[in-house]
């Protein structure tokens, strides 16, 4: 298994997770709270869409998270592609603005809140020094699936003329540009098949200029393997391999499947761990909409966090279909659980 200690990009988590008091929130759905405010994202760069049209509302929703506690959001930038841009009628410049805008209205909403809290923190009026809560902003990096725009992200099937090079290719770019933005983490999510895994560990170790650390989040679809049928081992392996990985795990899957995933992932890495499930809920690709009853309401999701930390997790948060609500849940579970 690789070292989590040491000077390695991995000790920027480690000090964080320290500062948290070991473990951290991370936020929830960020397409879903874009279509609680009423955003359209039936287009193909889905919720990368109001980058373009709504700026200001992507500030909100990173508010909205913030003022729920949690300790890292993720940028707009799951679906922006140079590639989907660019089939929109725009430059290469304007895509590159565009991936680029989407951490620095992350990190305006961190401003605003940091502002905001500076102002109301009784302890900063009373010491000179506000108490603040750490927060780091992850470039979200959705796979070639995502790109797709047709839910290939739950298949992790692209076809047997697909190849590493050619994955590689199609994201060095977003890579590069992401990890040179001002972002604290690159969190490569969703990740369907381990041959984009491959091709984003390969890439985080050629790409020199790559320091910012990332983590690798796979969905599953079953609690055994990641969506296409490869191993979680195998996959969680590849992560555990790349010294710029600093924490593994598993993001939009229903919440049922999750602890099976971490005893899976905790025997092939000693790398903290990162939870982020949908409400279990399933997703309709062609109607680009969530279909309704089969998930779970707040309090059962929150109902796992604990067993989730008792199997190895230790970040925490929530992906499609999750609200500021769950992310309020969680944070009530971790201090009941630290005060205990
Ligand atoms: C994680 S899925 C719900 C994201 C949306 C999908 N790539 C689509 O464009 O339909
Ligand atoms: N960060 C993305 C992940 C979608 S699977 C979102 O929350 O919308
Ligand atoms: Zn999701």
């Amino acid at each position: 298994m690789g070292q989590v200690n040491g000077d390695t990009p991995s000790t920027i988590l480690g000090d964080f997770l320290d500062k948290c008091g070991g473990c951290a929130v991370v936020d929830g759905g960020f397409a879903t709270e874009l279509e609680r405010y009423g955003a359209d994202l039936n287009d193909p760069l889905w919720s990368a869409k109001c980058l373009i049209s709504s700026p200001q509302l992507v500030r909100r929703v990173h508010l909205d998270y913030l003022d729920a506690g949690a300790n890292i959001i993720l940028t707009a930038s799951y679906q922006a592609t140079i590639q989907g841009f660019e089939s929109k009628g725009m430059s290469r410049e304007e895509a590159e603005h565009l991936l680029k805008r989407s951490v620095e209205i992350a990190c305006e909403a961190r401003e605003i809140y940091a502002d905001k809290s500076r102002k109301s923190s009784w302890e900063f009026v009373e010491s000179g020094q506000a108490s603040r809560r750490p927060v780091l902003i992850a470039a979200s990096i959705g796979s070639y699936g995502a790109y797709l725009a047709d839910g290939s992200e739950y298949s992790g099937n692209y076809g047997e003329a697909m190849t590493l090079k050619a994955l590689k290719d199609f994201h060095r770019r977003r890579l590069q540009i992401l990890a040179n933005s001002g972002a604290d983490l690159l969190a490569l999510e969703t990740i369907p098949n381990k041959l984009e895994a491959q091709a984003y560990a390969e890439l985080l170790e050629e790409e020199a200029m790559m320091n910012t650390p990332a983590w690798f989040s796979f969905s599953s679809k079953d609690g055994v393997n990641v969506v296409s049928g490869d191993s979680i081992s195998e996959c969680a392996s590849i992560a555990d391999s790349c010294k710029q990985v600093v924490a593994v795990g598993i993001n939009c899957t229903p919440p049922r499947f999750i602890h099976d995933l971490i005893v899976s992932i905790r025997k092939v890495t000693n790398k903290p761990i990162i939870i982020y499930p949908n409400s279990g809920e399933t997703y309709d690709p062609e109607q680009k909409q969530w279909v309704k009853s089969s998930g779970v309401s707040d309090e059962d999701f929150v109902s796992y966090v604990g067993k989730w930390r008792e199997a190895g997790a230790s970040l925490f948060g929530g992906c499609c279909r999750t609200t500021p609500n769950t992310i309020r849940g969680i944070c009530r579970v971790l201090s009941e659980d630290r005060s205990k």
